[in-house]
């Protein structure tokens, strides 16, 4: 983080990257100083509610994010940029999109905790967006000229008033990770999935929470003694939920995927639901995962957009890459046939072990389905089947051997006709063949 004094005392001359959070309530005249160098500008967390009119001074800007201001429009002023290809104004109060302020490069537009009611059809001409943020607003409907967007990969659409999913979207080539619970038109699927799964409830005077383990976007996860009546105290993780949307969805569907997911050797269990609360706080009591877990790689980074970046020395053997892809897809499948789709499924959501054991978790964008509308159905999952498309290209080229059979495998994951890639049975079921495969001829 930079400061003011900073930015007028001419010590941040030459810099590529600016970060100014000290409640502003007007643009600093002095970031023009940085025109022939920045490339990135940060001004979350001010009070800001416009830019000014020759922001198209900075021309080397590729990054604006302006999250948590007081914003009701987003800035017409941003189409001046030509080179402006990630844009971010999360939790303002925007109400209005013009087309004005759509950018001919932009990638990522993240607009998530806003007030929007419509986007302009002029959207639909951004053939370069791949990263669409929209949970939290008071959409109805996206423009049907959006089907041209056909970079699309990751569209977040959870928390808005939706009574369809959009047809075309099924049909976007790329599109892998996609969120939309807490829409009119899904709430009787997400109903019907909580009540065909009826959990216990645990009561909070029964746990004694002991030091924080992390947190994430959704809740702050603790580790637990679970005191039950007969047996000694069991070592458990709650997970407190902290109410409010996120980039992926609303925290109740969150709970409601995983309460409904039910029990797999490839997920996280799930004892039961915090009752009881102090404060009313919604929470879960999951199994206390194994210190030996470790997360498969990080999440994207702005320059990889929607691909998980992975540790440069990592590499997987022949048969752990086959064990994680494996047990992924078992767990995929397994949600789907409960009429969840994930929606998330990245290396950074995998959870795995020097054994091979792997987990898949985080249920923050999953979304419900009714697994007998097979039309719909298939197309949600064969859509996700991209997203473990993308994991295997990962997996195999941090692989030390090559496995021609899981490269065909990958390709057809990814193929860009949707209806010609195969369900997570078929893959689950080619993966084990692979798998008895390369122990044969291990031995
Ligand atoms: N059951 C568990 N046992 C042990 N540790 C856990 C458990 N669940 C979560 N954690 C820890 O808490 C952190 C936050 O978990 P959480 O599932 O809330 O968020 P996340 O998925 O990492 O982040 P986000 O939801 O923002 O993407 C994890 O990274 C992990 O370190």
């Amino acid at each position: 983080m930079h400061t003011l004094d900073q930015l007028r005392a001419g010590k941040l001359a030459g810099t590529t990257r600016l970060d100014l959070s000290e409640g502003l309530t007007e643009f600093p005249t002095e970031i023009f100083e940085l025109t022939d160098t920045l490339e990135i500008l940060n001004l979350s967390g001010n009070k800001l509610s416009n830019l000014p009119a020759d922001l198209g001074r900075l021309h080397q800007l590729r990054i604006l994010f302006c999250s948590d201001n007081q914003f009701t429009s987003v800035p017409e002023v941003l189409g001046q940029c030509p080179r402006l290809s990630m844009v971010g104004f999360k939790a303002n109060q925007i109400r209005t999109l013009p087309a004005a302020a759509l950018t001919p490069a932009l990638r990522w537009l993240i607009l998530t905790d806003n007030q929007l009611r419509e986007l302009p059809t002029e959207l639909g001409t951004c053939k370069f967006l791949q990263k669409l943020m929209l949970a939290g607003n008071q959409l109805t409907a996206l423009p049907e000229s959006m089907a041209a967007c056909t970079r699309l990969e990751l569209v977040r659409i959870a928390a808005n008033r939706f009574t369809e999913l959009p047809p075309w979207l099924l049909s976007l080539s790329r599109l892998s990770w996609l969120a939309y619970a807490g829409n009119p038109f899904s709430e009787a699927a997400e109903q019907l999935a909580v009540a065909h799964h009826p959990i216990a409830t645990i009561d909070w005077d029964t746990l004694t929470l002991e030091h924080q383990l992390g947190e994430g976007a959704s809740g702050v996860i603790y580790q637990a003694r679970w005191h039950q009546p007969v047996s000694s105290p069991v070592g458990v993780a709650v997970k407190l939920f902290k109410g409010a949307v996120t980039s992926d969805g609303l925290p109740h569907s969150e709970m409601a995927a995983c309460i409904s997911a039910g029990a797999h050797p490839n997920l996280v269990a799930v004892e039961g639901k915090v009752g009881g609360h102090p404060a009313d706080t919604e929470g879960l009591v999951l199994e206390l995962i194994e210190p030996a877990f470790r997360n498969l790689a990080s999440p994207p980074s702005l320059v990889s957009c929607t691909r998980d970046v992975y540790d440069s020395g990592t590499r997987f053997g022949v048969e752990a890459a086959l064990q994680i892809a494996h047990g992924i897809a078992a767990a995929a499948e397994h949600l789907h046939e409960r009429g969840i789709m994930h929606g998330d499924l990245y290396a950074h959501n995998i959870l795995t072990t020097e054994a091979g054991a792997s987990l898949l978790s985080d249920f923050g964008a999953a979304c419900f389905f009714d697994p007998e509308a097979l039309e719909t159905a298939h197309a949600l999952q064969r859509l996700e089947v991209r997203a473990f498309g993308c994991l295997l290209e990962e997996l195999l080229n941090h692989c030390r051997g090559s496995i021609d059979a899981l490269a065909d495998l990958q390709q057809r994951c990814v193929q860009p006709n949707v209806s010609a890639r195969p369900l997570f049975a078929e893959i689950r079921h080619t993966l084990a063949e692979l798998r008895r495969l390369a122990l044969g001829s291990a031995k």
